[in-house]
């Protein structure tokens, strides 16, 4: 069977003997957020036709205001997992909380928890940009059969067992790691099925596209700023082109594709910067760090920082290793600013 046939549930079983603790649960957690994958899917599809768009009229715990799309997803990610009984606990940028999951006996017997941003690039939704959903996998600290601790939820991104994201855009894709490469999967929609489309992703060492919202340029640490003219000079094969989605899974996955950097640099505006450390950076930097790329916060790894809070934000340079490189070369100049 060429590669091309080769579908998600069956790389899944291929590959299950990676798994660090393989007893299939992985496995089946990696299916459940294929499943509710392909619902969010559905739905995004045909946002403009059913009662979607727009905000709730509510803010969740970062101050945001919640788009109905934000919740719908959350929902749906929240119900899949309780259901497949294969998670312990559930941490969600749309819940200020963790939440325990008990098994079906009333126990806590489950060792998985997942942090999840169920619907990112928020801002994009009513306007059919692409958006998506990201996670994260961790096998619990506490012991088995006790209720789950924020502790479980707290550990550095080098912890995980897995991570991913889909991107509903163009077309629907699942990219995963288990820590062995990074694969790509395209959903099928007529037959609702994820194929392998692009197996062993890996960013090019260089690139000429450079990620950030430059409309906060005032606000930005000098290093950037630095950064930014580096970028915009003409020399060699520079100026760099600028792409900006404002999904960060859009700007990541192409900039995985065709070599680039994404930045979302601390600012005045937002002093550590807007992305969330355990859904968002943890994530992706697992991703890059398995496709050949970096992430760090400017100065150090992504993966390294000892988590503090559930929803804390933390600066985030990522992408393809030189071009990471280049940048943190302008913020080593002024150390002041790795302490946001
Ligand atoms: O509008 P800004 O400030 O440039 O922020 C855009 C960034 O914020 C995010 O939308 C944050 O994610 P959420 O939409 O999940 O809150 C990223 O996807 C994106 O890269
Ligand atoms: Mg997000
Ligand atoms: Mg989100």
């Amino acid at each position: 069977m060429s590669q091309k046939h080769t579908t998600l549930g069956e790389f899944i079983i291929d590959n299950q003997k990676h798994f660090q603790y393989s007893s299939g649960e992985l496995s089946r957690l990696i299916n459940s957020i294929r499943l509710a994958a392909k619902v969010v899917n559905h739905e995004v599809n045909k946002a403009g036709l059913v009662d979607i768009l727009g905000a709730v009229g509510e803010t969740n715990i970062q101050g945001e205001d919640q788009q109905k799309l934000d919740v719908y997803a959350n929902d749906i990610f929240m119900q899949t997992l309780t259901n497949r009984q294969i998670v312990c606990g559930v941490a969600s940028e749309e819940e200020d909380d963790f939440v325990a999951i008990e098994s079906n006996n009333g126990g806590h017997n489950n060792k998985y928890v997942v942090l999840i941003d169920p619907l990112d690039g928020s801002s994009n939704v009513d306007v059919n940009v692409s958006v998506g959903t990201i996670f994260s996998i961790y096998h619990r600290v506490t012991p088995i059969g006790t209720p789950v601790q924020l502790e479980d939820f707290l550990q550095e991104g080098t912890k995980q067992v897995a991570a991913g994201y889909v991107v509903y855009g163009t077309s629907t894709m699942l990219v995963y790691t288990t820590g062995h490469g990074v694969n790509g999967f395209t959903l099928n929609p007529a037959i609702g099925t994820f194929y392998l489309s692009h197996p062993n992703m890996s960013f090019p060492d260089d690139g000429n596209i450079y990620s950030i919202n430059e409309g906060n340029y005032v606000h930005f640490p000098q290093g950037v700023k630095d950064y930014l003219k580096f970028c915009q000079e003409e020399v060699d094969n520079r100026p760099y082109t600028s792409r900006y989605i404002g999904s960060l899974v859009s700007d990541f996955h192409r900039n995985m594709i065709k070599g680039g950097v994404y930045l979302y640099p601390t600012s005045s505006k937002a002093p550590k910067g807007k992305l969330r450390l355990l859904y968002e950076c943890n994530p992706m930097a697992f991703l890059a760090e398995q496709a050949n790329g970096v992430a760090t916060d400017g100065y150090k790894r992504i993966m390294e920082i000892k988590p503090t809070e559930l929803h804390q934000r933390v600066p985030f340079f990522c992408g393809s290793k030189n071009m990471v490189a280049d940048a943190e070369g302008f913020m080593a100049m002024y150390p002041e600013d790795a302490n946001y």
